[in-house]
């Protein structure tokens, strides 16, 4: 997929809550009830991940639960990040 430019991906930020454009990265911190709610969500988004065979870089520590994506292949941000991006949300705010 095609890596998109600064200008097409602060367009797309748009529609995203939260989610900010950085060091290569879109990326967004959540903050949970606890450690279980935020590691129930992290298995609810590996399986979306996995059905669209992308991955995120992410870190968590105890209720919080950082996400930075971008397309490993093509070096930048594509479609494809916000694509796993508006899952993530939708995942979250179900
Ligand atoms: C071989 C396999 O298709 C690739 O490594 C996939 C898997 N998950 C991926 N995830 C992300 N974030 N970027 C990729 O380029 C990517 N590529």
């Amino acid at each position: 997929m095609e890596k998109l430019t600064d200008s097409q991906i602060e367009e797309k930020l748009a529609s995203l809550e939260g989610w900010a454009y950085g060091d290569g990265y879109i990326q967004k911190s959540y903050q949970f009830k606890d450690f279980k709610e935020a590691f129930s969500i992290m298995v609810r988004i590996a399986f979306e991940c996995e059905a669209m065979n992308h991955h995120p870089d992410w870190s968590n520590v105890y209720n919080s639960l950082t996400i930075q994506l971008n397309t490993h292949d093509a070096n930048g941000v594509t479609g494809k990040d916000f694509e796993l991006a508006h899952a993530i949300e939708d995942i979250v705010n179900a």
